[in-house]
Order: structure tokens, then sequence, then C-alpha cells
């Protein structure tokens, strides 16, 4: 289908021909029409980061009569940066229509210059519900010609409280409007608003409701919890490309944890309901520009945010509310994009991932955090790639190379590499270099199992209808989850069986199989010689073999070493003080990474192994 065929008119799909919107995604090729063609209201359920913004934006546009000089179309929406996203969008979308106006209102901002914006007679406001009602009652605007009103992330209004304001909007606007109600998730509140607010309306769902995005992989990473924020850095130090945001439950958390980060020299900024809006406006400016790397947030402050080519969103804490956990992790994966979400949690909260992922419909992938040796293998080769691609501004640097050359001659060009290798990667192998296991040892981790299933003599085997299995292989045999996966997939042929959480020891491999599954796959291996399949019995040798010892061929299907992304530079560590030198050398600290001038993303940023390379296949056998 083609945004053609939904007879939008030519000045909309000229504009989002320019935006390069090839087709209209499968929310927009519902709800478009829908809206075009019907008199109903529409509630419109659709996974994050799936297009719900022109699905409503494009039909209302549509509908709009650019030449009338009312306020024809409201959108609500639960905070600033949503208002101004929402606004720019739109803006975008009508940006050929003559007459068009779009104005964003919403707390915090300097009252008057959206009494001037306001001035220009918009069509279309798009506002926080508190200053909206501010703005009605000083007689500036008038909703009485309204006849779209669109409630997005109308949820999160209600958590914030504006349950009785956006009551009292909606009575000042007419009967006639047709009101639509745009989520990503519907908790109870959404259906009784709809129930609530809306006459005849229309439920279009695209995909399972509630389920998290198509595009998000999902893995976590167990750590006591005192160790959460040394496991954060060891995730941000294994993906030297990361660009994301990483969720705290508060405000106080999210300034700890931004604060320690930019202490630490990652490029990393909090954002949450205490700055200003100019602080808050300067955050996202710089995230968006990728001159930060790491957004620190509350739900509040970052729900609903669109910001392109997220590769991770890590939660620091695992929030309460499942559709927290679904607003959350889709601010990747976003417009058919694959993105990451991490969570960090300690033992006891594995339950929680596992109601989450009965309610996304999705596996969850349990890591191991990964070790000192494998950051600094990471990082070593990332700047191995970037020293490769490196753009050599020839001109600038002939001048000093007869010098650079005599100076250096007698070296090797072995020695040349050792040695300009080691003046960015010393600093992270003396950092890594006494590193302590993150993880929670093996056996405390399969006891604390064990005993939540009051089945204390076969302890960490079963776990609620599934069964602890091992294989015969780990870690030294370069097994991680993917291959494991593969090798799954290979044994069994039968995309039937779920795989549940997935240990990778040294040794070993542990894997949850659903109880009547369990003869399928322990049988598949039976004739394999390779590899050994049988019942985690909580020691940690391997037992289920019978006479068979475990034998350790290498195989091309495991072997091999985990491709490293690459190293940021200097600044990725608790930083060591900066080596003798670096400041002389402006050159070197923006290429590999200075805090203050990191290339961050933008032109610097380049497709690396480091995010895409470990994961990607794990989520689907
Ligand atoms: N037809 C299309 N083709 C390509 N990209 C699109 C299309 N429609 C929307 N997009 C892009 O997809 C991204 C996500 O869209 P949007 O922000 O509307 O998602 P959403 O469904 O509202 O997400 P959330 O529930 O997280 O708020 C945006 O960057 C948008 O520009």
């Amino acid at each position: 289908m083609t945004f053609r065929e939904l007879n939008l008119k030519d000045d909309i799909l000229s504009a989002i021909e320019e935006l390069g919107y090839a087709q209209p995604m499968p929310v927009q090729e519902k709800t478009i029409p829908f809206m075009l063609e019907q008199t109903a209201d529409l509630v419109a359920l659709a996974q994050t980061g799936t297009g719900k913004t022109a699905a409503f934006g494009l039909p209302v546009l549509n509908m709009i009569d650019a030449g009338r000089k009312q306020v024809q179309a409201l959108v609500l929406a639960p905070t600033r940066e949503l208002c101004i996203q929402i606004a720019n969008d739109l803006k975008g979308y009508s940006k050929n229509m003559r007459g068009m106006r779009i104005v964003p209102v919403y707390g915090g901002e300097d009252i008057r210059t959206q009494l001037r914006q306001l001035d220009t007679a918009p069509q279309i406001i798009v506002a926080t519900p508190g200053r909206l009602i501010d703005l009605i009652e000083r007689g500036k605007i008038e909703l009485g010609a309204i006849d779209f009103l669109v409630l997005d992330e109308a949820d999160e209004m209600l958590n914030m409280g504006f349950k009785e304001d956006i009551e009292t909007i909606l009575e000042r606007t007419p009967e006639t409007r047709r009101t639509m109600l745009f989520s990503a998730t519907m908790p109870k509140e959404i259906a009784n608003i709809a129930k609530r607010y809306m006459k005849n309306y229309e439920e279009i769902t695209v995909g399972t409701k509630n389920a998290g995005s198509e595009n998000v992989e999902h893995i976590y990473y167990v750590s006591q919890a005192r160790q959460r924020y040394l496991v954060l850095k060891r995730i941000v130090d294994l993906n030297p490309d990361i660009y994301g945001i990483v969720f705290c439950r508060t405000r106080q958390e999210t300034k700890e944890v931004a604060d320690k980060l930019m202490h630490d020299g990652y490029n990393a900024d909090a954002l949450h309901g205490d700055l200003s809006q100019a602080q808050r406006d300067n955050v996202m400016q710089k995230f968006r520009i990728r001159n930060i790397q790491l957004l620190v947030a509350t739900d509040v402050a970052a729900r609903g945010l669109d910001v392109s080519d997220l590769t991770h969103v890590i939660n620091y804490n695992l929030p309460d509310d499942v559709e927290v956990y679904t607003h959350r992790s889709g601010r990747t994966g976003r417009a058919n994009k694959k993105g990451i979400a991490v969570s960090i949690i300690h033992s006891k909260e594995r339950f929680k991932i596992k109601d989450i992922e009965r309610m996304l419909r999705k596996t969850f992938i349990q890591e191991q955090i990964p070790n000192g040796l494998e950051v600094c293998k990471k990082q070593l080769f990332y700047m191995i790639d970037r020293m490769e691609n490196v753009e050599v501004s020839e001109e600038q640097i002939e001048t000093y190379m007869p010098q650079i050359m005599k100076q250096l001659e007698y070296l090797s060009k072995e020695e040349l590499l050792k040695r300009f290798v080691s003046l960015e990667f010393n600093r992270f192998l003396s950092y890594y270099k006494n590193a302590e296991d993150l993880n929670l040892p093996e056996r405390s981790e399969r006891g604390e199992r064990g005993e939540r299933n009051g089945d204390r003599n076969d302890r960490g085997s079963k776990s609620g209808g599934k069964v602890r299995l091992k294989m015969n292989v780990g870690e030294r045999e370069g097994i991680d989850p993917k291959r494991f996966l593969g090798i799954i997939n290979d044994v069994t042929g039968d995309k039937s069986i779920s795989i549940g959480s997935i240990e990778v020891t040294n040794k070993f491999t542990f894997f949850d199989v659903f109880s009547d599954q369990v003869e399928k796959v322990v049988m598949a291996f039976a004739g394999e010689t390779d590899y050994i399949v049988a019942e985690a019995k909580g020691s940690k040798s391997f037992e289920g073999g019978g006479s068979r010892k475990p034998e350790y061929r290498a195989r091309g299907s495991y072997g091999g070493s985990r491709s490293g992304g690459g190293y940021r530079g200097g600044d990725r560590e608790s930083r060591p003080a900066a080596t003798a030198g670096a400041g002389e050398k402006p050159w070197r600290n923006r290429d590999l990474g200075d805090r203050s001038s990191r290339p961050s993303g933008g032109s610097d940023r380049r497709s690396s192994s480091s995010y895409k390379g470990g994961s990607s296949s794990y989520k689907k056998r």
C-alpha cells in the first residue's frame, strides 16, 4: 500500500515523501482510512515506535481547513518534550500546506513566547494539560470549534495526575468533536477513559495488544544490587558505540547515576523534572545530536521520546509496572530499526522478568556480565577498527611527516602499532586488570532459585514448569547465548522448543526448557558426540552423561572468538589520570574520544560490531 492510495492530499504526500517515508506503517494503514472515511471515535493501540504520531497527524491535517483561522485540532500529551516533538512532526508533515499553523504550549516556558505564537491563529495546538488550562482561563485559547481531539500517552497523563485537567479541557470542547486515543499499552485506565469520554468508538490494534516492539531484543544481567553501577559501566564499556537511555526510578537516582557517569568520563547527562525547561531543552538537544551518548532519565521525562537510532535502553532498575517496561524499551527499535533493552537485576527480581516476558510475549536472555578481559578486548578492537577507518587529513599532517618519520624510523611496524595502541589502551588495561567478577557466584544463584521452588534436593534443576538442563560446553569453547541457540537449532531442528533463561559459565551452559519438551531436547542430543545434554543437578560437575565423559572437541560451529567492537578512548573508565602528553596532542584526544569533544555519534559514528555483533539474533532462534 502507498500513501497515495490512502487518499491524502498532494501537499501532505509531497512532505512525507521528502521525509523519506516510503510507505505507511501498519497502524497508519489502518487509522488513516478509518479517520478519513468514518465518523466514530478511535482508540488505536500499536507497539512503541511504529508511527502513531503520523497515524493521527496525517488524517487530522488532511481534514483541517488551513483557510479557517480557528483552533480545529487539539493534541494533548503528558510532557513538554513530547509536545515539542509532536508539534515538530506535524510541522514536518504540513510544511507544504499553506497557512497551516501548529503551536505547542507547555509548562515551564515563559508564557509570553507562547502567547505571541498563539497570536498567529493556529489551527492545531499541541499542549500539556496544565498550561493549556492556564491559557484557556486567560482567554487566549478557545476550544469551541475543535473538530479533533487527540490524547497521546493518555495513561501517562493520568499517572501524572492530569485527570481533572483533562476533564476540564474536555468540557470546553464541543460534543461533536472526534476523539482519538493513541497508546502502546492498554492499561485499565485507558479503557476507562475510552468508556467515559468516547461515544461510539472503534478500537484498532496493530500487533498483539500490550506487546513490546518486535524490533527490540531483551537481555538481562544478574548481580548484587550494590554493584549495579559497576555493571552499568561494564555494559557501556562493552558497547563502545552505545547511544542510549538509562532509566532510573527517581529523580535523585537519575541525578546520582548521571553525575557518577560524568565524573567517570562518560558522555552522559540527566533528564528529569527538577531541571528547568531551558536545561531540559539543552540536554535533549545535545542528546539528539549525539553530543550526549547516555541520557539518564526518569520515566516521566523520557515517555514517548522519539530519538532516532538508539542502540540501547538500559533499565538501571526494573520498573514496577510492565507497561512502563514496554514504554521504556520502546525508545529503541523504532521505525523498523533494531534495538536492545538491557536490564540490571538482582537475583530476587527474576520473577519480574518472568512477568514481563509473559506480558510482552518475548523471551529474555540472561547474559553473563563481561569480565575485564572481554571488555578490554572489545575496546581494543574498536580502537583498531577506528584506526583503520580514520580519515587522515593528509594536508595537515604532511608538514610534520618528515620529522615524525625521522623520530620513529628505528621502530618496526609492529613496535609502532604496539606503542600507538598502548597509548590509550594501557589505561583501560590498568583499570580492568584486577576487575572483579560481577556475576553472582554460580552456586548461590542456582541455590536461590532452588530454594524458591522449595526443591532443596534438586537445587536449581526445576523452575516453575521448566527444567534446568546443562550442556557440556561453555565460554572456554567460545559459547555465548547466540551460538548456544544455534547449536540447539542445528541439533533439534525443532523451532517449537522454547529455551528459557540461558547461563553460560566457563565450562557449561545451563538453560531452562519446559518440562514437556525436555525429552525432545535430550533425545535430540543423544546421538551427538560433541555435545552432551542432561538435567542440571545443582552440582558443578557434569553428571548427566552417564558413563560418557564430556568431550571438548573444537568444532567450527562454536570455535572462534567473540569479535569486539572497540575502544572509545581514554575516557571510558573511572578515568585514571590522563597520561602525560594527552593535552599536547589534541588530535589524539579528539579522535579517540575526549570527554569534552567526544566524536560521539554524528559524523564519527560508524556501524560497529559492538552492539549488533554479540546479540542481534539471540531473541529468535
Ligand atoms: N511511514 C513511515 N515510514 C518511515 N518512518 C516512519 C513512518 N511513520 C513514522 N515514521 C518514523 O517512525 C518513528 C516512530 O514514530 P512515532 O514517534 O510516531 O512512534 P510512536 O508509535 O508514537 O511511538 P511511542 O509509542 O513510543 O510514542 C519516527 O521517527 C517517525 O518519523
